[in-house]
């Protein structure tokens, strides 16, 4: 099944005028519904685009409308243990916020207060249906990601730490947020109060686009536990309100709102492709790229996915709503595997094994179903599925596969009933892991090791750094980094009060790893990461171009453009593509702005835009060749013990040396130099593929200053690599 995706065009605000409205919904045919959206080509007003959706509502459409259609006939499936995902995404001001949580008067209430009241209803259903021997047990977690950041926001800011939570990546390879507070939910009342005070928490600030625009991505997560009798299934549902993607030629945004609106681009940037390669059918999907599409993960949730776009009716939204259109309807393609979660059985604690209360109840379980959002044993489930189609080929497989720890299956009938829970079934079902204490316990069925892995338990423990592949050491080290980046935050949280909580044992060797990993997430190293962003968008650019999608191409050259201001071919391209796509009236030209800019730095003393100015200044040096050539803007580095490196003279031996193997493109030899990796001499050697056909071919670095400036590099990496080169100096 492929995600659903429909459009909601909102109303025009007090304002707005009639006469600036260009989008509408239509029918595929006379008196149908609306499945499309129409929007004239801005190269000439007279064509119109279509976009065609799921479904699409228009200006008029109630929140009960778009609630009933496109968020009610999915409760039946939580129920039935599918995991439902329900994101808005849009241009700033296009109504996400309103259409995900509405306002306060009940015909104004969005997605989220209907969904928790409709879960609420069906969950006392089934509980009175089933004469109380069905319990529904809701909670909830809610967090956003604000500058590429997670902060919990069930948790007052103040408790935040600056850092913000840790993602890591389960072993069945789904991502969740380390540490993050699960509060239980009893009723619509409970629900509202504190979704009231964490939206509190939650960052908006006024922009020119939109008076409480969200700075952030909000993620709200409904875990719905069902327990009868000793069965526990669950399942969630989460309700996204993306960010709004902005034009800061439009914004007049200061710093803080401009950082803010990076972040925000460059996450949706980051979807937009993960939507575009995964309906091309990559291999490669850039999820790891932002926070926002790991935890996403569009396309690899099971379960099923609902995308609403947002979308205002105007003129001034033209090229933007382009875009959003461009993305969402690539995301119609997205196939997601419809799989409900498995049922499980509660097993009775046994002796000796730990409670709740103890430090090992906070770790992660070992179980996929225990804390994971979205979490299915796919594999399992398929080879349960087999066998019983072995044993019977006419016998139609069933839906879904039951467990118990006595290897006892259960009825169809029976499984395939809704099941309730109390707040004790997750418990229960964390007593299971097996632990250092409980030697004789076994572990469920859903994470059973193969034969080749069994290892007897007495000798397990002893043995495990030996039996452990790369993989587990990896994962293990990235657990052991979530759980030290979640005791940090939490000791940041509590102040002066020290973590009492013990770190288990890491054998040697991983804890140097670990080590290593905790310096690079400190070191400047990520700087460089992100400074390879700017050449992302240009590679993306590129793409673009050479599909013919110019529109999307001038999206990824004006992002470019946020790392690389001032590059005057790069601007020169934005403006061509501009042109070429009609808007021969842009707001405000990128080149215009730039120059206008550049024309600020010197009159405009003001403090705060002296400062953005800064900080832009800092990535512009850092790429642009031609930036370089101005001495007023060159950063000044003098080596201790090398002769001066950046200047515009003639390159010396050694210089000419390196700038010699740099330019053979090849691997292997800058792989060579000192201090050049793997990753660094791909990168570099993309940089030059990348400049060469940006410039007919040539693409050759000429001095050690343009080499500094190669995104992913910088002064030191250079210095490294020349003082690290045999050749007697002069
Ligand atoms: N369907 C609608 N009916 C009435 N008003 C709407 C509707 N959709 C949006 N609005 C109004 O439009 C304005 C912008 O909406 P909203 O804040 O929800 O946008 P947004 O897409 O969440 O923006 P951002 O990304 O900046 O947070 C608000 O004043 C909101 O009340």
């Amino acid at each position: 099944m492929s995600v659903r995706v429909v459009a909601r065009i909102r109303p025009l605000l007090d304002k707005e005028a009639d006469k600036d409205t260009i989008v509408r919904a239509d029918s595929a045919e006379p008196g149908g519904p609306h499945t499309i959206v129409r929007i004239p080509n801005p190269r000439n007003e007279a064509e119109d685009f279509s976009f065609a959706f799921n479904s699409v509502y228009d200006q008029s459409t109630t929140q009960e409308t778009l609630f009933t259609s496109e968020v009610a006939p999915h409760l039946k499936s939580l129920f039935q243990g599918f995991d439902v995902t329900i994101f808005a995404y849009g241009v700033t001001g296009t109504g996400k916020t309103h259409t995900m949580r509405g306002g306060l008067k009940l015909a104004d209430r969005g997605v989220i207060p209907r969904l928790l009241s409709g879960v609420f209803r069906r969950g006392k259903k089934i509980t009175k249906d089933s004469g109380g021997k069905t319990t529904v047990h809701v909670s909830l977690s809610y967090y956003e990601i604000y500058n590429d950041k997670v902060f919990d926001l069930l948790e007052p800011p103040e408790n935040r730490s600056s850092l913000g939570l840790p993602l890591r990546a389960e072993a069945n390879g789904k991502t969740v947020v380390a540490g993050l507070t699960e509060r239980a939910c009893v009723d619509l009342k409970d629900f509202e109060k504190m979704y009231i005070e964490a939206n509190n928490n939650r960052v908006t600030a006024a922009t020119k686009l939109n008076a409480h625009s969200s700075r952030s991505h909000a993620i709200l997560r409904v875990k719905l536990t069902q327990v009868t009798g000793d069965m526990v299934r669950q399942s969630t549902a989460s309700a996204i309100d993306l960010a709004g993607s902005e034009d800061n030629r439009r914004t007049d945004n200061g710093k803080e709102r401009l950082v803010e609106s990076a972040a925000i681009n460059k996450s949706l940037f980051v979807l937009s492709q993960c939507i575009e390669a995964i309906s091309r059918g990559d291999k490669r999907i850039p999820y790891r790229e932002s926070k926002m599409t790991r935890i996403l993960s569009l396309g690899q949730n099971n379960g099923i996915t609902v995308m609403i776009l947002n979308l205002a009716p105007l003129r001034s939204y033209h090229l933007d709503t382009l875009s959003s259109l461009n993305v969402s309807s690539r995301a119609k393609r997205i196939e997601v595997r419809e799989i409900e979660n498995e049922v499980v059985f509660k097993q009775v604690p046994k002796q000796g094994s730990h409670s709740l209360a103890s430090g090992n109840a906070q770790r992660q379980p070992l179980r996929p179903l225990a804390n994971a959002h979205n979490v299915h044993n796919v594999n399992a489930a398929a080879k349960d599925k087999e066998k019983e189609k072995e044993k019977d080929p006419t016998k139609p497989v069933k839906a879904f596969s039951v467990y118990t720890d006595k290897v006892k299956p259960v009825t169809a009938s029976l499984a395939t009933k809704p099941i309730a829970n109390s707040s004790q079934a997750r418990r229960s079902t964390l007593s299971k892991r097996p632990s250092e204490h409980e030697p004789t316990s076994r572990p469920s069925k859903l994470a059973r090791p193969t034969a080749a892995s069994l290892v007897p338990p007495s000798t397990a423990a002893g043995s495990s750094s030996m039996t452990v592949s790369a993989a587990q050491i990896e994962a293990m080290v990235e657990k052991k980094v979530s759980e030290v980046l979640a005791a940090r935050a939490a000791a940041e949280k509590s102040a002066q009060q020290p973590t009492t909580q013990a770190q288990p044992d890491v054998n040697e060797a991983v804890q140097k790893r670990l080590e290593a990993l905790e310096r690079r997430i400190d070191s400047d190293e990520w700087r460089d990461d992100s400074k390879s962003d700017g050449l992302r968008y240009l590679l993306a650019a590129r793409q673009h171009k050479e599909r013919g999608n110019d529109l999307a191409a001038l999206k990824a050259y004006e992002m470019a453009l946020a790392y690389f201001p001032g590059q005057v071919k790069l601007m020169g391209k934005v403006e061509r593509l501009r042109a070429r796509l009609g808007m021969t009236e842009p707001p405000r030209s990128p080149v215009r702005s730039a120059r206008k800019k550049r024309r600020d730095r010197v009159v405009d003393s003001e403090a705060d835009y002296e400062d953005a100015e800064a900080d832009v200044e800092e990535d512009d040096e850092s790429f642009s060749p031609a930036v370089l050539k101005s001495k007023s803007r060159r950063r000044k580095v003098k080596p201790s013990g090398t002769p001066q490196l950046f200047t515009d003279d003639e390159p010396d031996e050694r210089a000419q040396k390196l700038l010699d193997i740099v330019n053979s493109r090849d691997v292997a030899r800058i792989r060579g130099l000192v201090g050049f990796g793997a990753k660094k001499a791909r990168g570099l050697v993309d940089y030059l593929e990348l400049v060469g056909a940006e410039e007919d071919g040539a693409g050759r670095i000429e001095s050690l200053g343009e080499l500094r400036a190669v995104p992913g590099l910088g002064g030191r990496a250079v210095e490294r690599a020349y003082e690290g080169l045999m050749v007697p100096v002069v």
